[in-house]
């Protein structure tokens, strides 16, 4: 009989093909949809769990590639797991490390039994398997674990992508075989197929004859320079056809229009290194679009980042200060920054999961989309 999964989804609405649900992890709840603030070194960068806390973070990334290479999956398990190691109470997910390899590693080369590359760091040869990747999410102790993937570059051709996708997935049968603690972490399968339907449902079809051991699926290979519209165009084919049981995570995509584009079309969770990274530019979200608080307009600028914001940088700082913590590189200013960024996003979904329960997401969407784009600020 099917084994009880450690990760669960209960869908509790639908506006059309947005959801509204509810995860539950071993480490929490969950409310969906939900944005993952990205944690890469065990820390989301300039934020205390409290803080993370205070803003309604519901659960966090942790990067299996950085953790590995310092200060090791091992030592992480000597704390306790990632959990204990950085004071973070709630659910976590990790990589598999596939993605960053290709992203920070160098001197990469993919065989059959994994990727060959260098540390970003010191240099040194490393090799990650599909086995190795599920052994270091196991010593981290994740609640959420994704298989080893090869994410193919953007736009590659479809004499690519096919054989990509055919060893993912005998990738995808060893990390199943691998994972120590299957009762205790779930792992969710990654979608790949680029951006062409029948390779979708290729690789979608492929992974489906392991369900029972997924708690979830993730759509894979976008967001990695592929059109706008392509992305959009393959989340509005494939994501329905994953299992409507599960919960389905979209990597990598955190501007406030494609979220919505991804909620619209049933994602649940998503992820994205942007509003921290933009924010210690001193980029920031607002409902008008986005705004670079260093340019010199700001400098005598008496309004919070956002008027229509409530969070405690909007209700306790102006833009003319903010701008000059930047111009005067204070670490402050990007704490600020960053505070509002995730602020944002965590209550652009906590306002879309409103919308959808009251069967109101396509008016929502439409509304923000109307005034993200005035840019007026
Ligand atoms: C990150 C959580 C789990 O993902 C994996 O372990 N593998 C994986 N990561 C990705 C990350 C992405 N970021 C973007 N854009 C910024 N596109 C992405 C695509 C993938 C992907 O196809 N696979
Ligand atoms: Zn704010």
């Amino acid at each position: 009989m099917e084994r009880k999964l450690p990760v669960t989804y209960e869908l509790q609405k639908k506006s059309g093909k947005a959801r509204a649900g509810k995860i539950t992890a071993p480490h929490g709840e969950i409310e969906t949809p939900v944005f993952m603030p990205v944690g890469t070194q065990a820390t989301v960068k300039t934020m205390t769990p409290e803080e993370l806390e205070s803003i309604g973070s519901q659960i966090i990334l942790g990067n299996t590639y950085h953790l590995y290479l310092r200060p090791g999956d091992d030592l992480v398990a000597k704390f306790g797991g990632l959990h204990k190691f950085m004071n973070w109470n709630k659910p976590i997910l990790t990589d598999s490390g596939g993605f960053q390899v290709f992203s920070l590693g160098s001197l990469r080369k993919i065989t059959e039994k994994g990727v060959e590359f260098r540390s970003h760091i010191d240099g040194s040869k490393h090799t990650l398997t599909p086995e190795k990747s599920i052994h270091i999410q196991n010593n981290l102790g994740s609640d959420i674990v994704m298989l080893f993937d090869e994410c193919p570059p953007g736009l590659s051709s479809r004499e690519y992508i096919i054989p990509s996708i055919e060893r993912t997935t005998r990738w995808a049968r060893r990390c199943v075989e691998a994972h120590q603690r299957p009762d205790e972490q779930g792992l969710f399968a990654i979608v790949q197929g680029g951006i062409y339907e029948d390779l979708r449902d290729k690789s979608l079809n492929e992974l489906s004859e392991m369900d029972s051991a997924f708690s979830g699926y993730a759509i894979g290979g976008l967001a990695v320079g592929e059109p706008r519209e392509d992305m959009y165009r393959i989340l509005d084919y494939i994501v329905e056809k994953c299992p409507e049981n599960k919960p389905r995570y979209l990597m990598g995509v955190g501007e406030p229009l494609d979220m919505l584009e991804a909620v619209e079309s049933g994602i649940d969770m998503m992820d994205c290194v942007q509003p921290t990274r933009i924010g210690r530019h001193g980029t920031v979200f607002t409902k008008y679009g986005r705004l670079v608080i260093k340019n010199a307009s700001y400098a005598e600028d008496d309004r919070p980042l956002d008027e229509d914001c409530d969070c405690y940088v909007c209700r306790n700082f102006k833009r003319g200060y903010i701008r000059h913590l930047f111009k005067a590189e204070e670490v402050l200013g990007q704490r600020l920054a960053t505070y509002h960024n995730l602020y944002f996003l965590l209550k652009l979904m906590k306002d879309a999961r409103k919308a959808i329960l009251e069967d109101r997401f396509k008016e929502f969407k439409d509304e923000f989309i109307k005034n993200y784009n005035m840019g007026k600020n």
